[in-house]
């Protein structure tokens, strides 16, 4: 489990972090959302211990990162792809990592097929592309097989089939038992793979709960309804003062619902071809969300 409880980052001229307050809960993908400068990368780094917090506490399984004891078999993450020693391979940068921290030489070739860069692992990884780093990134948060996993952006520069990947690995590790806490710019991606969020603005949290109920949120867009008889349709929704727009053969009916148009339409007489419920997205109840925060910076990718 991964928890801060009052968790306040003040630099000189910046508050990053402010008093804030969530847990993400093991065997449980949880999301991390927030517009750019929200203070998500400063958060991960004092969770992880490579910041100290001004006020309040991050634990790690009921620990500050500091006081683990065994902290890579504790929580493995990735935050900066990027990063890497050019002139060594992904081999031994993993092999490098599992001799410092004692843990067995067998862990680093299970990781590599685990990541799929076992056909590649002896190639130096200055010449590995961003996806290829991304898969090494992994590799090394999962070098402990650790019960707690940070993910910062970890689809950044991966084909759909990558992020597919990920997914999948992300499901199959919270499957374990796993915390797994995440972040990415993709929300449509972020609704497939995160079962909870964490959403924060200007480093205050303004979201902590399930993905199911933040949808929900802008979930209430109507039913939108095709007819090959918009007359009787329009007339039965008019006697009814029920509220609709109407483009060319679609109507949008609001505060009604599906089963009730159905209905409704029966009666009259109009033949439906089509009656579905608008479902919300995580995109719309997030820019809903920062929208009103004015805090939205606009894109959302990066
Ligand atoms: N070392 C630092 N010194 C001063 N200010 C900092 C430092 N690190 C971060 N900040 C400021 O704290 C705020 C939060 O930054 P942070 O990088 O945590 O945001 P973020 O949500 O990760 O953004 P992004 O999505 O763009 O990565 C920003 O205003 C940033 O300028």
């Amino acid at each position: 489990m991964l928890e801060a409880t009052g968790l306040t980052k003040a630099y000189r001229d910046t508050v990053a972090v402010r008093d804030l307050t969530f847990t993400a809960q093991a065997g449980r993908v949880t999301g991390f959302l927030g517009p750019n400068g929200a203070g998500k990368s400063t958060t991960m780094r004092l969770l992880l211990g490579l910041d100290a917090p001004t006020a309040g506490t991050a634990h790690i399984e009921g620990r500050p990162y500091r006081q683990l004891t065994d902290p890579l078999r504790t929580v493995g993450a990735l935050l900066d792809a990027t990063w890497r020693h050019p002139g060594r391979s992904a081999r031994a940068h993993l092999r490098w990592l599992a001799a410092t921290n004692g843990l067995p030489e067998s862990r680093v070739g299970e990781v590599l097929r685990l990541v799929g860069l076992d056909q590649v692992a002896g190639k130096r990884a200055g010449q590995f592309s961003l996806g290829m780093l991304q898969r090494l990134g992994i590799a090394t948060a999962l070098l402990g097989d650790p019960r707690v996993l940070l993910f910062d952006e970890p689809v950044n520069g991966l084909d759909p089939e990558g992020v597919q990947w990920v997914r999948h690995l992300l499901h199959g590790l919270a499957a374990e038992g796993r915390t797994v806490f995440v972040s990415s710019h993709l929300l449509p991606e972020m609704e497939q793979t995160a079962q909870d969020l964490v959403v924060i603005g200007r480093g205050q949290l303004t979201y902590q709960g399930t993905m199911a109920e933040f949808v929900a949120r802008a979930a209430s867009r109507g039913v939108r309804v095709r007819t090959p008889h918009p007359q009787l349709l329009r007339r039965a929704l008019t006697e009814r003062g029920v509220v609709f727009t109407e483009d060319p053969d679609v109507f949008y009916v609001s505060e009604m619902d599906s089963a009730r148009i159905g209905e409704l339409a029966f009666t009259a007489g109009a033949t439906l071809y089509e009656l579905s419920p608008l479902a919300g997205s995580l995109e719309q109840a997030y820019l809903e969300l920062t929208g009103q925060s004015g805090e939205f910076t606009g894109g959302g990718a990066r």
